[in-house]
């Protein structure tokens, strides 16, 4: 594109609360949809597709409340089809329901393949161009802004593609603003998209034209994208890819795509900066877990753990990453594990003495000892509490200021909630202390002991709480004999960490992992009170 043409503007019409809410897993309550209406504002003006009026208790409840709310960015699109066979749009419940959700904006959809008014709606190819064209009409009569989506364009258009056509010239003759082309099952090409949505543009040019496209064949980002280099000016999808089936266009990757690889205007670059934060709260609200190889927003879009990527990426970022990830709200993690380089670890390092460089001897040794333990079961990458203590050890500017000098753990299940006792002995400077504590589980019993052990030495450890504990078992063959790797959560105010330990005895794994949570809760308690002082 000439860099001195102006951008072409591509609207986003947001559809995660209706076909997101169709995808298996996914569930939205009612306030869940307020909520996600109210702050998808931060992403400008685009449209959002709410939910089927009539269709369930849960989207009849959001359009009444929605009316007392002000959206003012935000254009809501209430959903639904046209009315049913042998039916008068006057008399159709689907096209009243819709009119009375208060929307202003209604999509309906309509079969455009003839083997759906056949099979399905089995009707006659006629009486289906009647269904669109009347129940477009009557929308607009009502004063709607009616939207068509045409369901399975491109597969009807495949098939009978004089008839595909004839569908969307009924509802734009009947006023529709405009139409939709829907690829519902997701199974067509890049090159069958392009030809639909040339061959639509040579009939009906200069109507303006949206895409609607599943995922079935992981092809849902390009062939939106190749209906907007055909001309397209409305993309439909959704936050993290959600839908039927195998999910829809996902616009966490198609936005910054368009945006930033395309140069077509779609949001704000202030709204752009918000996608990473805005998906993952699409992910909570929709109870899915958040896939972090996700592009551009997913944890690990960024995120560089080959020693030879990281050394180049410190010498210059564009060698191995895309696009600055500010751009979309984004950072650029370092990983440190044995695939690491002494520039992985000098650049950790940093954190902890700005001053050092890559050629000290202490780079080296922190990476070499990392490898072996790696080769020895351990794994850095998620417990980076353990690495960082590693490496405060290292530069010499941690030693732990307690130490354990015992501990004993019992079990017994039958005994109901409480079913384990820890008793643990510490030496802080001088003192020594032993105590003993009841746990749900041993590993409780154990945490509950060496805190309660240490308590008075160092108060930080009461603001500090265990939230996960994690075990892998990583010999299988060696049955009650393998290691096992643990990994333990910690929470000290917004901040959580994982910690790690490694035995063939699974309370010796979970100690370690425990005790090195607790120094490293004391260490950057410690850290946080000298960069007070300094
Ligand atoms: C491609 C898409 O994703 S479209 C979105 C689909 N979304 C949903 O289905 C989720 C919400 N759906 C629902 O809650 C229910 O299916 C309802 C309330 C809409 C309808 O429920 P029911 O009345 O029990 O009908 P049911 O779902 O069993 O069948 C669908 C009916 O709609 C008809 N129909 C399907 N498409 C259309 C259309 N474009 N225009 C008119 N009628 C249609 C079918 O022929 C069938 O009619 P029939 O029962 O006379 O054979
Ligand atoms: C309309 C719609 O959701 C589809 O065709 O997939």
């Amino acid at each position: 594109m000439n860099q001195n043409e102006a951008k072409r503007k591509i609207t986003i019409y947001d559809t995660t609360l209706r076909d997101g809410a169709q995808g298996e897993g996914i569930h939205f309550s009612t306030q869940d949809k307020l909520s996600y209406v109210k702050r998808i504002e931060e992403m400008g003006s685009l449209y959002v597709e709410a939910g089927w009026p009539g269709a369930n208790p849960r989207d009849d409840n959001f359009f009444q409340l929605i009316k007392e709310q002000e959206v003012p960015m935000t254009h809501i699109a209430a959903f639904g089809s046209t009315c049913k066979v042998n039916e008068a749009p006057e008399n159709s419940e689907i096209l009243l329901k819709l009119v009375a959700s208060g929307a202003k904006t209604i999509t309906i959809f309509g079969k455009a393949w003839d083997l759906h008014v056949r099979d399905v709606l089995r009707t006659s190819l006629e009486e289906n161009l009647r269904l669109i064209r009347e129940s477009v009409s009557f929308l607009v009569k009502q004063g709607h802004d009616v939207f068509f989506d045409a369901e399975h364009f491109f597969d009807g258009f495949k098939e009978n593609p004089d008839y595909a056509l004839k569908c969307i010239e009924m509802a734009l003759q009947a006023g529709a603003s405009i139409a939709i082309l829907c690829d519902t099952n997701g199974g067509s090409l890049p090159k069958d998209i392009a030809l639909g949505v040339e061959m639509v543009r040579r009939e009906f040019a200069p109507q303006e034209l949206g895409i609607h496209v599943h995922n079935d064949s992981g092809l849902a980002v390009a062939n939106s994208l190749v209906a907007v280099e055909a001309g397209v000016t409305q993309v439909q999808g959704t936050w993290n890819g959600y839908g039927e089936r195998c999910g829809n266009a996902n616009l966490s990757t198609l936005v910054p795509l368009l945006q930033v690889k395309g140069n077509y205007d779609v949001l704000s670059d202030s709204a752009l900066h918000k996608i990473t934060p805005f998906s993952r709260f699409a992910a909570e609200l929709s109870n899915a877990p958040f896939d972090e190889r996700q592009p551009y927003v997913g944890r690990s879009a960024f995120a560089h753990k080959a020693g030879m990527h990281v050394d180049a990426i410190l010498k210059n970022h564009r060698t191995f990453e895309h696009m600055d990830p500010g751009e979309v709200g984004n950072e650029r993690r370092i990983l440190i594990s044995d695939q690491a380089g002494k520039a992985n670890i000098f650049e950790r390092l940093r954190r902890f003495d700005p001053d050092i460089v890559k050629e000290d001897p202490l780079v080296e040794k922190a990476m070499l000892e990392i490898k072996d333990m790696e080769n020895n079961g351990f794994q850095f990458e998620a417990a980076e509490g353990s690495l960082d203590l590693l490496l405060v050890r290292t530069l010499n500017r941690f030693t732990s200021p307690f130490e354990v000098l015992d501990y004993h753990v019992w079990s017994d299940p039958l005994r109901g909630e409480l079913d384990s006792v820890a008793v643990v002995k510490v030496k802080v400077g001088e003192q020594t202390v032993q105590i003993a504590a009841e746990g749900n589980g041993p590993v409780n019993a154990l945490d509950s002991a060496l805190r309660q052990a240490l308590a008075s030495f160092f108060p930080i450890l009461a603001e500090s709480e265990l939230v996960d504990y994690k075990v892998r078992v990583l010999d299988g063959s060696r049955g009650t004999e393998a290691i096992v790797r643990v990994i333990i959560d910690t929470r000290l105010g917004h901040e959580v960490w994982g910690t790690i330990g490694v035995s063939n005895n699974i309370l010796k794994a979970s100690a370690q992992a425990l005790l090195d949570a607790i120094n490293w809760t004391i260490w950057k308690f410690d850290e946080g009170a000298r960069r007070a002082r300094v």
